[in-house]
């Protein structure tokens, strides 16, 4: 009996092995080999914690010495692709059906989102994203701009009530938590007219804020544990609090997407006359909200049956949106304060532009035609990407097409890269953005003016917004730019010409952070997570 026992632990581990060498071995002896790269680091984690972006100097030191596309580490020592070469990242970028997120990165996002448009892939990808695209178009968002400015609006507010009960009217806050707050409000009411209300402080917060507050506490950050656990997917009994908690909070988002699902489909029905296919015309309806705009899309009768949504996708999108579309443009909103206060003269010059706008709430177009506001935004998405990387994972062997040949590291000049199926290539949208050789050699500062001349290498970069991969390109750029330009401009207007606002610590003290997403955060309290303490007072007209 004993012996059976060992002669089947036996099979057991040489199987396990077996399939763990299969795994690795033809990754180990990955053609990426040939190419030169930084030395390993960490026999566990190779160089991954090198792509927060905390360590962006790194990565321009690794640029400056193996050039623009180079080999790295991954975990357990496996190669990956760096790159920053134009024509290549525009070769992955471009075809999505060769080149998914990682698995490891979709079960991670998954645990919040569902099966929603940021983990969906292939025709499951094509068919969700044909039916949301309408919804985010230039006329939807032109009906939005009221909301945003309205949510501003209760930011300042929000904060004028924290001034008036602080010493010498001046304020000294963490701007984070407001603008977070306010982009929350704004996705809720213009996502799915669903008012969260986290400004208000009068009221205890309602159950979505509070789902919220708990998933976004604990920064996300590379631990070995988490992504093994995102590589292997083990069973719920072993889930840390995080992943626990982001359940939670999705479960909660979804029951109030169904609801909210439920309620938009019987108001169409009543407004428009259930027909017996439960379809109708595109052109006989209006709608606002996000939700609202993807419901009726894909109720309309020119989408073929076979390409709708099932409600379990349409409600995915209410996590998606939530999670998509608030952090990141509160966070690009906290850059853009900061290089301001690191830059005063250009805070009144863009003051004096915004306070000779006559009216306090500029449509959308009247928003995007102010141009030192718009100089200012597009710096500080360049400098400032919130979403500091990317990666992809080939489903095939391919050859990847470089703009100019390298040297590898025996000396022979290559022309395209041989990559393997399942190896994984890095897309370093920031150091792209940092790049000397695409930006000249001011690339790392501040400077708005250099887009009314820019360089013409910047052409080639395969960005859906302004020649930068803030919102990345292809057919999963973000969807939502579009929204959050308008409201990252709505929001500057209004708090600009409403508050003066001043560092609260030097600037040296203030340092990018984060996995995925940089917020800024002080650099010996990186523990308490993203923070830009400001000293904001109320700017009076003269
Ligand atoms: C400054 C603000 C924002 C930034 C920097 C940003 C950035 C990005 C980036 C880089 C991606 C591509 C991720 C990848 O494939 O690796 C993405 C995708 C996406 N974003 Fe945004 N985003 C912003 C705002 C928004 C807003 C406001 C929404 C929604 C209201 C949104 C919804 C989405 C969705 C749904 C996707 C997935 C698109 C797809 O795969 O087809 N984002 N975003």
């Amino acid at each position: 009996m004993a012996s059976s026992l060992l002669l089947l632990a036996a099979g057991a581990f040489v199987y396990l092995l077996v399939k763990i060498l299969s795994f690795f071995v033809p990754r180990w002896r990955s053609p990426l080999n040939r190419l030169r790269g930084p030395p390993n680091i960490s026999p566990l984690f190779g160089h991954i914690k090198m792509f927060d972006s905390d360590n962006i100097a790194v990565q321009a030191k690794w640029v400056a010495e193996y050039g623009s596309t180079m080999r790295t580490y991954g975990i357990f020592k496996v190669p990956q692709l760096y790159t920053a070469d134009l024509r290549l990242v525009n070769h992955i970028l471009t075809h999505s059906m060769d080149y998914f997120k990682p698995p490891e990165s979709r079960l991670a996002l998954s645990h919040i989102l569902g099966q929603g448009l940021l983990v969906a892939e292939g025709e499951k990808h094509r068919r969700q994203r044909r039916v949301m695209n309408p919804a985010f178009g230039p006329a939807q968002i032109r009906e939005l701009t009221e909301v945003f400015h309205d949510k501003t609006i209760r930011l300042c507010d929000y904060w004028n009530r924290e001034i008036a009960a602080s010493p010498q009217g001046t304020l000294r806050t963490n701007v984070i938590a407001g603008l977070s707050k306010m982009t929350l409000d704004v996705i809720g009411v213009a996502g799915f007219n669903y008012d969260i209300d986290t400004l208000n402080t009068e009221e205890p917060p309602n159950e979505l804020s509070i789902a919220f507050q708990d998933i976004f506490k604990s920064p996300l950050r590379h631990n070995l544990v988490e992504l093994l656990k995102n590589l292997i997917p083990t069973p719920r009994s072993f889930d840390n609090s995080r992943v626990k908690k982001a359940e939670a909070a999705r479960a909660t988002m979804q029951r109030i997407g169904m609801q909210l699902l439920q309620e938009k489909k019987a108001e169409i029905m009543r407004e428009h006359g259930e027909k017996s296919t439960g379809t109708f015309e595109k052109r006989d309806v209006q709608g606002r909200d996000l939700l609202t705009l993807l419901i009726k899309a894909n109720m309309a009768s020119d989408i073929p049956d076979d390409q709708r949504l099932t409600d379990e996708e349409v409600v995915a999108q209410v996590p998606t949106f939530l999670v998509a579309g608030h952090e990141t443009t509160s966070t690009s909103t906290t850059w853009c304060l900061y290089a301001l206060c690191k830059h005063p003269e250009m805070q009144q010059k863009l003051r004096e532009e915004l306070l000779a706008v006559p009216t306090d709430a500029p449509t959308m177009d009247e928003l995007n035609e102010l141009p030192y506001l718009d100089l200012v935004v597009r710096e500080t998405l360049r400098l400032h990407a919130p979403v500091t990387i990317t990666s992809r994972m080939a489903l095939e062997d391919d050859v990847l097409p470089l703009s100019t040949p390298l040297t590898d590291k025996h000396g022979d000049v290559i022309t395209g890269i041989h990559i393997r199926k399942g190896q994984r290539i890095i897309v370093p949208i920031l150091a792209l953005h940092t790049s000397k050789s695409v930006w000249g050699e001011d690339a790392s500062e501040f400077k708005p003016e250099r887009w009314l001349s820019p360089p013409d290498t910047i052409t080639a970069v395969p960005g859906v917004w302004s020649h930068l991969l803030t919102f990345l390109g292809g057919p999963h750029a973000c969807i939502g730019y579009r929204f959050s330009l308008v409201e990252m401009k709505a929001l500057v207007f209004t708090l600009i010409r409403t508050f003066e606002f001043e560092l609260a610590v030097p600037a040296e003290e203030i340092v990018p952070f984060g996995t995925f997403l940089q917020r800024p955060a002080l650099r010996n309290r990186k523990d308490e997570g993203g923070q830009l303490p400001l000293l904001i007072r109320p700017y009076k007209r003269s």
